[in-house]
Protein backbone atom coordinates (compact mmCIF):
# COMPACT_ATOMS: atom_id res chain seq x y z
CA UNK A 1 0.00 0.00 0.00
CA UNK A 2 2.67 2.33 1.00
CA UNK A 3 4.41 1.72 -2.47
CA UNK A 4 1.24 2.49 -4.27
CA UNK A 5 0.60 5.92 -2.29
CA UNK A 6 4.23 6.88 -3.45
CA UNK A 7 4.27 5.64 -6.95
CA UNK A 8 0.65 7.48 -7.06
CA UNK A 9 2.08 10.60 -5.28
CA UNK A 10 4.69 10.88 -7.99
CA UNK A 11 2.67 10.32 -10.74
CA UNK A 12 0.39 13.28 -9.44
CA UNK A 13 3.25 15.51 -8.88
CA UNK A 14 4.48 15.03 -12.45
CA UNK A 15 0.91 15.73 -13.73
CA UNK A 16 0.89 19.12 -11.42
CA UNK A 17 4.22 19.68 -13.36
CA UNK A 18 3.03 19.34 -16.29
CA UNK A 19 -0.07 21.90 -15.42
CA UNK A 20 2.16 24.68 -14.50
CA UNK A 21 3.13 24.79 -18.25
CA UNK A 22 0.36 25.51 -19.62
CA UNK A 23 -0.58 28.90 -20.00
CA UNK A 24 -4.22 30.23 -19.88
CA UNK A 25 -7.33 27.93 -19.44
CA UNK A 26 -7.75 25.81 -23.00
CA UNK A 27 -6.19 22.81 -20.99
CA UNK A 28 -8.36 21.67 -18.43
CA UNK A 29 -7.36 18.65 -16.04
CA UNK A 30 -10.63 16.30 -14.96
CA UNK A 31 -9.50 13.67 -12.42
CA UNK A 32 -11.66 10.36 -11.46
CA UNK A 33 -11.24 8.40 -8.70
CA UNK A 34 -12.82 4.77 -9.68
CA UNK A 35 -14.81 2.87 -6.69
CA UNK A 36 -13.47 -0.18 -5.65
CA UNK A 37 -15.25 -2.79 -7.69
CA UNK A 38 -15.75 -6.17 -6.71
CA UNK A 39 -13.70 -9.29 -8.05
CA UNK A 40 -12.08 -6.49 -9.97
CA UNK A 41 -8.82 -7.00 -7.76
CA UNK A 42 -9.17 -3.54 -7.00
CA UNK A 43 -10.77 -3.82 -3.42
CA UNK A 44 -8.75 -2.71 -0.51
CA UNK A 45 -8.60 -6.39 0.63
CA UNK A 46 -9.26 -5.86 4.21
CA UNK A 47 -7.12 -2.94 4.55
CA UNK A 48 -10.20 -0.16 4.65
CA UNK A 49 -7.58 2.61 4.44
CA UNK A 50 -7.69 4.14 1.09
CA UNK A 51 -4.95 6.28 -0.01
CA UNK A 52 -6.86 9.05 -1.49
CA UNK A 53 -9.18 11.48 -0.40
CA UNK A 54 -12.08 13.74 -2.40
CA UNK A 55 -11.44 17.20 -0.32
CA UNK A 56 -13.30 19.28 -2.59
CA UNK A 57 -14.90 19.60 -6.25
CA UNK A 58 -11.33 20.25 -7.78
CA UNK A 59 -9.12 18.73 -4.46
CA UNK A 60 -7.31 15.45 -3.61
CA UNK A 61 -5.49 14.88 -0.77
CA UNK A 62 -2.83 12.50 -1.04
CA UNK A 63 -3.13 10.08 2.52
CA UNK A 64 0.68 9.64 1.99
CA UNK A 65 3.51 9.37 4.91
CA UNK A 66 4.95 11.15 6.61
CA UNK A 67 2.78 13.72 5.82
CA UNK A 68 -0.65 14.16 3.59
CA UNK A 69 -0.40 15.97 0.47
CA UNK A 70 -2.75 17.97 -1.46
CA UNK A 71 -2.93 18.42 -5.46
CA UNK A 72 -5.69 20.48 -6.93
CA UNK A 73 -6.78 19.95 -10.50
CA UNK A 74 -9.56 22.01 -12.38
CA UNK A 75 -12.26 19.65 -11.20
CA UNK A 76 -12.66 15.70 -9.26
CA UNK A 77 -14.91 13.32 -9.46
CA UNK A 78 -15.24 11.40 -6.53
CA UNK A 79 -16.51 7.18 -6.60
CA UNK A 80 -20.02 8.64 -6.18
CA UNK A 81 -19.85 11.09 -9.34
CA UNK A 82 -22.92 9.91 -12.22
CA UNK A 83 -21.95 9.46 -15.70
CA UNK A 84 -23.91 12.27 -16.50
CA UNK A 85 -22.37 14.58 -14.09
CA UNK A 86 -18.85 13.55 -15.50
CA UNK A 87 -20.28 14.21 -18.91
CA UNK A 88 -21.51 18.16 -18.02
CA UNK A 89 -18.32 18.62 -16.01
CA UNK A 90 -16.15 17.13 -18.82
CA UNK A 91 -17.50 17.40 -22.20
CA UNK A 92 -20.85 19.44 -22.29
CA UNK A 93 -19.18 22.84 -22.79
CA UNK A 94 -16.37 21.34 -25.20
CA UNK A 95 -19.38 20.00 -27.47
CA UNK A 96 -21.03 23.85 -27.20
CA UNK A 97 -17.44 25.11 -28.14
CA UNK A 98 -17.49 22.60 -31.55
CA UNK A 99 -21.31 24.26 -32.56
CA UNK A 100 -19.42 27.44 -32.64
CA UNK A 101 -17.20 26.66 -34.55
CA UNK A 102 -14.06 26.00 -32.17
CA UNK A 103 -12.12 22.49 -32.14
CA UNK A 104 -12.03 20.57 -29.37
CA UNK A 105 -10.25 17.31 -27.66
CA UNK A 106 -11.25 15.09 -24.85
CA UNK A 107 -8.12 12.83 -23.68
CA UNK A 108 -8.76 10.14 -21.59
CA UNK A 109 -5.54 8.67 -19.75
CA UNK A 110 -4.67 6.27 -16.78
CA UNK A 111 -3.30 3.20 -16.39
CA UNK A 112 -4.77 -0.11 -16.69
CA UNK A 113 -8.17 -0.65 -15.24
CA UNK A 114 -8.71 3.06 -14.02
CA UNK A 115 -12.32 3.46 -15.76
CA UNK A 116 -10.94 5.26 -18.98
CA UNK A 117 -13.34 2.95 -21.32
CA UNK A 118 -16.06 3.21 -18.71
CA UNK A 119 -15.80 6.97 -18.55
CA UNK A 120 -15.83 7.46 -22.18
CA UNK A 121 -17.94 4.75 -23.51
CA UNK A 122 -19.69 3.03 -20.56
CA UNK A 123 -20.27 -0.19 -19.18
CA UNK A 124 -18.49 -3.37 -21.69
CA UNK A 125 -21.55 -5.74 -21.24
CA UNK A 126 -24.26 -3.38 -22.20
CA UNK A 127 -25.65 -1.42 -25.34
CA UNK A 128 -23.97 1.73 -24.27
CA UNK A 129 -26.47 4.14 -26.27
CA UNK A 130 -29.38 3.05 -24.28
CA UNK A 131 -27.94 2.09 -20.77
CA UNK A 132 -28.35 4.75 -17.83
CA UNK A 133 -24.33 4.32 -17.97
CA UNK A 134 -23.45 5.26 -20.88
CA UNK A 135 -20.35 7.42 -21.01
CA UNK A 136 -19.05 10.75 -22.55
CA UNK A 137 -19.02 9.48 -26.11
CA UNK A 138 -22.72 8.70 -26.17
CA UNK A 139 -23.60 11.52 -24.68
CA UNK A 140 -22.04 13.61 -26.96
CA UNK A 141 -22.96 12.37 -29.54
CA UNK A 142 -26.91 13.00 -28.46
CA UNK A 143 -26.11 16.71 -27.10
CA UNK A 144 -23.95 17.78 -30.32
CA UNK A 145 -27.17 17.10 -32.46
CA UNK A 146 -29.54 18.60 -29.94
CA UNK A 147 -27.40 21.35 -30.24
CA UNK A 148 -27.11 20.97 -34.20
CA UNK A 149 -31.02 20.66 -34.07
CA UNK A 150 -32.17 23.28 -32.38
CA UNK A 151 -30.14 25.06 -34.79
CA UNK A 152 -31.58 24.46 -37.29
CA UNK A 153 -35.00 25.01 -35.98
CA UNK A 154 -34.23 28.63 -34.69
CA UNK A 155 -33.10 29.30 -38.07
CA UNK A 156 -36.18 28.32 -40.06
CA UNK A 157 -34.25 25.83 -41.71
CA UNK A 158 -31.66 28.40 -43.54
CA UNK A 159 -28.92 26.26 -41.58
CA UNK A 160 -27.50 23.16 -42.12
CA UNK A 161 -24.96 21.23 -40.51
CA UNK A 162 -22.28 18.41 -41.95
CA UNK A 163 -21.11 16.03 -39.52
CA UNK A 164 -18.50 13.36 -40.75
CA UNK A 165 -16.40 11.00 -38.38
CA UNK A 166 -13.41 9.03 -38.50
CA UNK A 167 -12.17 6.64 -36.22
CA UNK A 168 -8.09 6.48 -35.87
CA UNK A 169 -5.72 4.90 -34.13
CA UNK A 170 -2.13 5.78 -33.49
CA UNK A 171 -0.29 2.12 -32.57
CA UNK A 172 3.99 2.47 -32.49
CA UNK A 173 3.97 6.00 -34.14
CA UNK A 174 1.64 4.79 -36.93
CA UNK A 175 -1.97 5.99 -37.80
CA UNK A 176 -4.18 3.21 -38.99
CA UNK A 177 -7.84 3.94 -40.03
CA UNK A 178 -10.01 1.58 -37.93
CA UNK A 179 -13.06 2.12 -41.24
CA UNK A 180 -10.79 0.95 -43.27
CA UNK A 181 -9.13 -2.10 -42.09
CA UNK A 182 -7.00 -2.61 -45.82
CA UNK A 183 -5.28 0.55 -45.85
CA UNK A 184 -1.86 1.02 -44.96
CA UNK A 185 -0.62 3.93 -42.49
CA UNK A 186 -1.96 7.37 -42.91
CA UNK A 187 -0.14 10.60 -42.80
CA UNK A 188 -0.87 13.60 -40.43
CA UNK A 189 -0.93 16.49 -42.86
CA UNK A 190 -1.38 20.28 -42.15
CA UNK A 191 -2.78 23.18 -44.50
CA UNK A 192 -4.05 26.29 -43.75
CA UNK A 193 -8.04 25.22 -44.71
CA UNK A 194 -8.19 22.33 -42.85
CA UNK A 195 -5.55 22.52 -40.26
CA UNK A 196 -4.10 19.54 -38.96
CA UNK A 197 -5.70 16.55 -40.79
CA UNK A 198 -4.65 12.74 -41.20
CA UNK A 199 -4.49 12.11 -44.90
CA UNK A 200 -6.72 9.63 -46.94
CA UNK A 201 -8.78 8.58 -43.45
CA UNK A 202 -12.06 7.78 -44.39
CA UNK A 203 -14.94 10.04 -43.08
CA UNK A 204 -18.58 9.58 -42.33
CA UNK A 205 -21.24 11.17 -42.96
CA UNK A 206 -23.81 10.95 -39.86
CA UNK A 207 -27.03 13.37 -39.50
CA UNK A 208 -27.60 11.47 -36.20
CA UNK A 209 -26.23 10.82 -32.95
CA UNK A 210 -28.08 6.78 -33.43
CA UNK A 211 -25.93 7.00 -36.82
CA UNK A 212 -22.71 8.20 -34.79
CA UNK A 213 -23.37 5.36 -32.59
CA UNK A 214 -23.62 2.88 -35.60
CA UNK A 215 -20.10 3.93 -36.56
CA UNK A 216 -18.78 3.38 -33.24
CA UNK A 217 -20.67 -0.10 -32.83
CA UNK A 218 -18.75 -0.85 -36.25
CA UNK A 219 -15.12 -0.74 -34.67
CA UNK A 220 -16.03 -1.84 -31.59
CA UNK A 221 -17.29 -5.46 -33.64
CA UNK A 222 -14.40 -5.30 -35.45
CA UNK A 223 -12.63 -6.08 -32.04
CA UNK A 224 -11.01 -3.09 -32.54
CA UNK A 225 -10.48 -0.70 -28.92
CA UNK A 226 -10.71 2.59 -30.61
CA UNK A 227 -7.17 3.01 -28.82
CA UNK A 228 -5.74 6.61 -30.30
CA UNK A 229 -2.97 6.82 -27.98
CA UNK A 230 -1.13 3.67 -26.89
CA UNK A 231 2.38 3.06 -24.85
CA UNK A 232 3.39 -0.39 -25.29
CA UNK A 233 6.22 -0.43 -22.93
CA UNK A 234 4.02 0.18 -19.51
CA UNK A 235 0.61 -0.90 -21.40
CA UNK A 236 -0.93 2.24 -21.03
CA UNK A 237 -3.49 3.35 -22.95
CA UNK A 238 -6.21 6.33 -23.61
CA UNK A 239 -9.15 7.67 -25.20
CA UNK A 240 -9.38 10.65 -27.22
N1 LIG B 1 -16.64 4.91 -12.07
C1 LIG B 1 -16.87 3.59 -12.18
N2 LIG B 1 -17.96 3.04 -11.61
C2 LIG B 1 -18.19 1.70 -11.70
N3 LIG B 1 -17.39 0.83 -12.33
C3 LIG B 1 -16.28 1.32 -12.91
C4 LIG B 1 -15.95 2.72 -12.87
N4 LIG B 1 -14.79 2.91 -13.51
C5 LIG B 1 -14.42 1.70 -13.96
N5 LIG B 1 -15.31 0.75 -13.59
C6 LIG B 1 -15.22 -0.69 -13.89
O1 LIG B 1 -13.86 -1.06 -13.70
C7 LIG B 1 -13.44 -1.98 -14.70
C8 LIG B 1 -12.21 -1.42 -15.44
O2 LIG B 1 -12.59 -0.21 -16.10
P1 LIG B 1 -12.22 0.10 -17.63
O3 LIG B 1 -12.31 -1.12 -18.47
O4 LIG B 1 -13.04 1.27 -18.03
O5 LIG B 1 -10.70 0.52 -17.45
P2 LIG B 1 -9.66 1.00 -18.58
O6 LIG B 1 -8.95 2.16 -17.97
O7 LIG B 1 -10.35 1.26 -19.87
O8 LIG B 1 -8.71 -0.24 -18.65
P3 LIG B 1 -7.73 -0.73 -19.85
O9 LIG B 1 -6.72 0.34 -20.06
O10 LIG B 1 -7.13 -1.98 -19.30
O11 LIG B 1 -8.62 -0.98 -21.05
C9 LIG B 1 -14.63 -2.21 -15.61
O12 LIG B 1 -15.29 -3.38 -15.17
C10 LIG B 1 -15.51 -0.99 -15.38
O13 LIG B 1 -16.89 -1.27 -15.62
Amino acid sequence: MTTKVKELGESLMQQQQGLKSCEGDSIKVFVRVRPLTKGSGLTTDGDQGQCLTVTATNTIRLNSKPEPRTFIYDHVADMETSQDSVFSSVAKNIVESCVNGYNGTIFAYGQTGSGKTFTMLGPSDSDNFTDDQRGVIPRSFEYLFYLINGEVERSGNSKSFLCKCSFIEIYNEQIFDLLDSASASLFLRENIKKGVFVEGAVEKFVTSAAEAYQVLKFISMLNYTMILYWQPSNSRKSWA
